[in-house]
């Protein structure tokens, strides 16, 4: 919520002040040259800080009798003014150590003078100067709002400078330049407002000047210009100005304007006659206009410089960050009310609604109807058949802006008829919670009894062409919708197909076992999927595969009329088999698991049997798994009691849902609490494969279990990949 705040003040403030934005920031890029251009000039003295006045005035006093002052101006420059020993007027910069005549002061150039005006005022006077004013402003307040959202979205001040994953997005370059400039920016929005405030006479302007007391002058024998004590201790570069004596009268006396205070010196004793110091708005004037207009130093206008044009940047990639969010909305052909497929979006920057829209055409264009809106605006649907939710994770795995409502309008309206649902959750593993949101959507929707999961919850890792393959397969088989038309050319790139040969075929009641020898090239881990396509049309079917002794087995539960499982039940060993794998890395062994607790029912095995078989680390490995019968246990028993006798297995655990103590997989779960826990809170993996309503009550368990004895809620532990899941 804090993140829309002050999201929506950057955005307001960003586009309240855009128009003075742009032309203060292309004036002001082209002013931080002048600086750079004046200082190639070939006048600076240099050592100013090590000359003192005493070294300096009886020089210059020599060399140009008739001087009247010496001004030190930005760059070094020393200037000196008066008249020449011809009587003429004296203008010119020195060397103020050698009184040498460095040049002459240029005319100031038009083209600077013309876009200082443009930048302090729109040559609209006082109008414009409170403009720029108010803009200045705008900028400090864009600037801390900036600043703040980066803090938010690198979760923490520490984190400020911390890695942004770079998916080359406008977004990813205004975090990493902003955070760069931000600070240089709110220096020179700052230093802008109080000029502003200055030359509006906001701020009282302090009325310089010091006075004499004119009674108190006291004259005595001339002293050297050298031996004033006052001028041996003030060095050139503490000096605004030096303003001589009129005449030779006691009564008339040095004036030096310095950076901090003014004082009157005697001309003949060196006497301090009175010294006003200045206040400390003076000071922040002063320090004002050194940060803002860059003549400090030369590294400084160069900064100012990039950082001016760096608000350019911001202005151009904020507005198309805007309207990318804006453009998401698209216009629906069909009423929600009578649609039976709602697809619902999560999603801040667009791409997740990008790819949501390009599922909703291919609906659309098979004569479903189908209707596409962002999760915030859930409502009841009548002719529902199927939710489908895209969504992203944004902060700290909480909801993008436009899904931030979508858990409180579910529970305010659920739907009336039965629905089936399905997430897919779009994120990235660069962040801890990935994904965390989709997870929530999901458990949060299995858990309404009028929604019954379609399929199991799928995640995209930066937009993975091989992860949104993974999910249009599962969809596409439940939903019944074809994806042959449906163009995403990286993902078709996918979809070659290896011949396997079949090593052994074994029916065991109606279950049958099949070993795969693979490719020398096929890449598979236990895990991942076996797509078939039995009737050698579009038509494909997915089987999670389990590796055994280095080849692919496959448990498939024989369907009467099942094609794949019929295609399967005829093949004989030594046939050759078309298929390809499909990688589906977020269900292989995890490499750092501690422990891991298996969770199957039926052929959901398949995949446990190879990573019982890979566990050569011999991790602590507890499996539960769910049949029918003892006999649908049968094709296992004898594997599972070897691994166990290997110690890569620790526990067996199985529930017979129609025999002995008429249990399922989820009652041993809840009656093993303890060790859920243990699992979690030691980092542990907890992989479930199976149905999904298997998947659901197993869910509902874990839910209560991570509620009541952990600080954290499944999510939690679901985005941390803590609980993989792989069910259909
Ligand atoms: C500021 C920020 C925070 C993010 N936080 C998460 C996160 O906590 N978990 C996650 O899985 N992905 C996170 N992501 C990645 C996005 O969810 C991912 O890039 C997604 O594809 C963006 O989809 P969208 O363009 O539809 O918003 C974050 C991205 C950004 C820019």
């Amino acid at each position: 919520m804090m993140n829309n705040f002050w999201r929506y003040c950057h955005l307001t403030l960003a586009v309240s002040s855009f128009l003075f934005l742009l032309l203060a920031s292309i004036t002001g890029a082209i002013l931080s040259l002048e600086p750079v251009l004046e200082r190639s000039k070939p006048f600076a003295a240099g050592n100013l800080d090590r000359i003192t006045l005493a070294q300096s005035i009886p020089t210059l006093r020599d060399k140009y009798p008739d001087l009247t002052k010496i001004s030190v101006e930005n760059n070094q420059f020393v200037l000196i003014e008066g008249t020449d020993k011809n009587g003429d007027d004296l203008k010119a910069y020195v060397n103020p150590q050698t009184g040498k005549i460095l040049g002459k002061p240029d005319k100031k150039n038009e083209f600077f003078q013309w876009v200082t005006t443009l930048h302090r005022s729109l040559f609209l006077h006082e109008t414009g100067r409170i403009f720029i004013g108010i803009t200045a402003f705008l900028l400090i307040l864009i600037a801390i709002s900036g600043i703040f959202l980066v803090i938010k979205r690198q979760r923490g001040i520490k984190r400020f400078f911390a890695t942004i994953p770079n998916d080359k997005s406008k977004q990813y370059y205004h975090t990493v330049i902003g955070r760069l400039s931000l600070v240089f920016i709110l220096l020179i929005a700052i230093s802008g407002t109080y000029l502003s405030l200055n030359t509006l006479g906001i701020i009282k302007p302090f009325k310089a000047g010091v006075e004499v007391n004119f009674d108190k002058i006291q004259t005595g024998a001339q002293i050297n210009l050298k031996d004033f004590e006052v001028f041996k201790s003030i060095k050139y570069a503490g000096v605004h100005s030096i303003e001589f004596p009129f005449s030779e009268d006691v009564e008339d006396y040095f004036i030096l304007t310095l950076k901090d205070r003014e004082i009157a010196v005697n001309q003949v004793t060196g006497v301090i006659l009175a010294e006003t110091k200045y206040p400390f708005s003076v000071l922040i004037s002063d320090f004002s206009m050194k940060i803002h207009t860059g003549r400090a130093s030369i590294i400084w206008s160069i900064i100012l410089g990039i950082a001016s044009l760096s608000i350019l940047f911001f202005i151009y990639s904020g507005f198309a960050i805007t309207l990318k969010r804006i453009s998401k909305g698209s216009k629906n052909k069909y009423a929600k009310d009578e649609c039976a497929y709602i697809l619902l979006t999560g999603s801040e920057n667009g791409s997740t609604h990008r790819y949501a829209s390009s599922i909703h055409k291919l609906l659309l264009k098979q004569g479903k109807k189908a209707y596409l809106s962002s999760l915030n605006n859930y409502a009841l649907y009548p002719k529902a058949e199927q939710i489908i939710v895209f969504t992203s994770t944004y902060g700290d795995g909480e909801a993008p802006t436009n899904a931030s409502k979508f858990i409180a309008l579910v529970k305010a309206k659920p739907q009336i008829q039965q629905v089936n649902f399905s997430v897919l959750g779009f994120g990235s593993k660069a962040y801890p919670d990935f994904c965390k949101f989709a997870f929530d959507v999901h458990n949060f929707l299995s858990a309404q009894n009028w929604a019954t999961p379609l399929i199991d919850i799928h995640t995209v890792d930066d937009r993975s062409p091989s992860d949104l393959l993974l999910w249009q397969e599962s969809w596409s088989q439940k939903a019944n919708i074809s994806f042959a038309e449906f163009s995403n050319a990286e993902a078709d790139n996918l979809k070659s197909l290896t011949a396997f040969t079949v090593k052994s075929h074994t029916n065991i009641g109606d279950t049958i076992l099949i070993n795969l020898k693979p490719g020398i090239r096929t890449r598979a881990k236990s895990g991942d999927l076996l797509a078939i396509y039995p009737a050698n049309d579009h038509r494909e079917r997915l089987y999670s595969i389990g590796i055994v002794d280095k080849s692919i087995q496959l448990s498939v539960k024989l369907h009467e009329n099942g094609i794949g499982s019929g295609f399967l039940n005829r093949l004989k060993p030594g046939e050759r088999l078309k298929a390809r794998i499909i990688k589906n890395t977020h269900f292989n062994l995890p490499a750092k698991a501690p422990n891991l607790i298996l969770i199957s029912n039926g052929t959901g095995i398949a995949p446990f049997l190879g990573m019982i078989d890979e566990n050569k680390n011999k991790i602590s490995c507890h499996l539960y798994c769910g049949f029918q019968t003892t006999s649908s246990f049968e094709p296992f028993k004898e594997f599972l009691n070897v691994k166990l006798r290997e110690s890569k297995l620790n526990k067996l655990n199985v529930a017979y849902s129609r025999a002995e103590a008429k249990q399922y997989v989820s009652h041993l779960i809840a009656t093993n609490a303890d060790l859920v826990v243990q699992n979690l809170l030691s980092g542990g993996v907890i992989m479930i494969c199976g149905s999904l309503s298997m998947q659901k009550d197993i869910l509902v368990i874990l839910d209560e279990i991570c509620a009541s004895q952990t600080e954290h809620p499944l999510s939690f532990y679901q985005s941390r990949n803590q609980i993989l899941m792989d069910c259909y």
